[in-house]
């Protein structure tokens, strides 16, 4: 099968579409891709490092409120158009699938408009912008979670399939996680991470909780700071962490995180729609913390799925404070009971076989 791939900005849009090729060529292994972003966007570092051919558009998001960006964005997206179709037209895919952000926004359109069969894959419950204005032209809505249909009303067809990174976790090896991490297996891993790209309140609330750490008994805290922030977090963190230094991993970014989520305990966390397909596919009982930062506030929605069925803790980034959410890692450590129903409930959000169920689609759509 011939695939153009196309989604980007951050790693929640960025690693479904990388799951969905995985799982391509592993059902066709002469499967051949072409993945279109931005050059700004995380896509064009982490697309060549999979080894996937990586073109770019060059193409920005509109704003909110009315601007003359938005004048700018429209013939961006004009021109974007243009260049996708140029692309499309050379590379002759059989099936062209978008996972959101604005940069999938001109090239599934121009697909759409060539008669190419298109999908596009929406991670949240909420949908983006790109992916509800694209639902209109495509042949087939991916969505992530059953609430989301109501959103696509004006669709041809919205097909459940969940989050194809789920099936990628599902699959990793915990042996190569706790490797990577110089861990000896079975080691008990608390991570801390901030979603794709880190976030300051997260680094903040866990340079506040350094103190307590060392009442954790034999866990190893990895903690990821995004990779912006990693010089300034690591020269905060190691001054104040002397006494757990040898459990305290700080690192900048996680190339192979479904090994280590494999190998992970407990987890604290943004609620990117990515992240959560990730921690409910295995099973992690986590503490999720939203952005406040993102469009209809849409990762509280996503956390709250699950909170609500006994399968996360959703703490507000308001209400943030070190010493509580220090007490609500330890409640779950020291309570096996607990920790067990939370990754019970959690793991019935899961859809591990997400990646079969779209590409499924892709063959349908191919052989129709
Ligand atoms: C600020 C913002 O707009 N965030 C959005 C973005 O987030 P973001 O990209 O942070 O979203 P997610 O949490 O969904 O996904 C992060 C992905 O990056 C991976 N990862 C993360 C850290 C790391 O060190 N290594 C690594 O591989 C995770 O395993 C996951 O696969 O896209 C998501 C999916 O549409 C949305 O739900 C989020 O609201």
């Amino acid at each position: 099968m011939r695939v153009v791939l196309s989604g980007g900005g951050t790693g929640g849009h960025i690693y479904p579409a990388l799951a969905i090729a995985r799982e391509c060529e592993k059902r066709d292994p002469s499967s051949t891709f072409l993945y279109i972003g931005t050059e700004r966007g995380l896509e064009s570092k982490l697309v060549p490092e999979q080894g996937i051919p990586f073109a770019s558009i060059d193409i920005t998001g509109f704003r909110r409120k009315l601007s003359f960006e938005n004048v700018k964005t429209v013939l961006r997206f004009i021109q974007g158009v243009r260049r996708a179709k140029q692309l499309l037209k050379e590379f002759k895919p059989d099936v062209v699938i978008g996972t959101g952000g604005y940069v999938c926004g001109p090239v599934v359109y121009a697909a759409a408009k060539l008669g190419i069969p298109t999908i596009v894959h929406e991670q949240n419950v909420i949908p983006g912008l790109t992916n509800k204005f694209l639902s209109r032209y495509v042949d087939t809505v991916a969505v992530s979670f059953e609430d989301s249909n109501s959103y696509f009303a004006k669709a041809k067809h919205v097909l459940f399939t969940g989050n194809p990174r789920a099936t990628e976790v599902v699959e990793a090896s915990r042996e190569r996680g706790y490797a990577s991490l110089g861990l000896p297996s079975g080691s008990s891993i608390v991570m801390v991470v901030g979603g794709s790209r880190g976030a300051k309140a997260i680094n903040d609330v866990m340079i506040g909780m350094l103190p307590h750490l060392k009442r954790l008994p034999d866990v190893h805290v990895v903690y990821v700071t995004g990779q912006n922030y990693y010089e300034e977090t690591r020269k905060a963190v190691l001054a104040g962490s002397e006494s757990i230094r040898n459990r305290l991993h700080v690192l900048p970014y996680i190339a192979n995180m479904p090994e280590v989520l494999a190998a992970t305990t407990v987890v604290i966390s943004r609620a990117g729609a990515s992240s959560l397909a990730e921690l409910t596919a295995l099973g992690i009982p986590s503490i999720l913390i939203p952005s406040p930062n993102v469009t209809n506030n849409h990762q509280e929605a996503n956390a709250r799925s699950l909170e609500q069925a006994g399968a996360a803790i959703m703490v507000k980034e308001s209400q943030l404070n070190a010493a509580a959410l220090f007490g609500q890692i330890e409640q779950l450590l020291n309570h096996d009971d607990k920790r067990k129903q939370m990754s019970e409930q959690a793991k019935a959000f899961g859809q591990p076989d997400s990646a079969t169920r779209i590409v499924n689609e892709m063959l349908r759509l191919k052989g129709k």
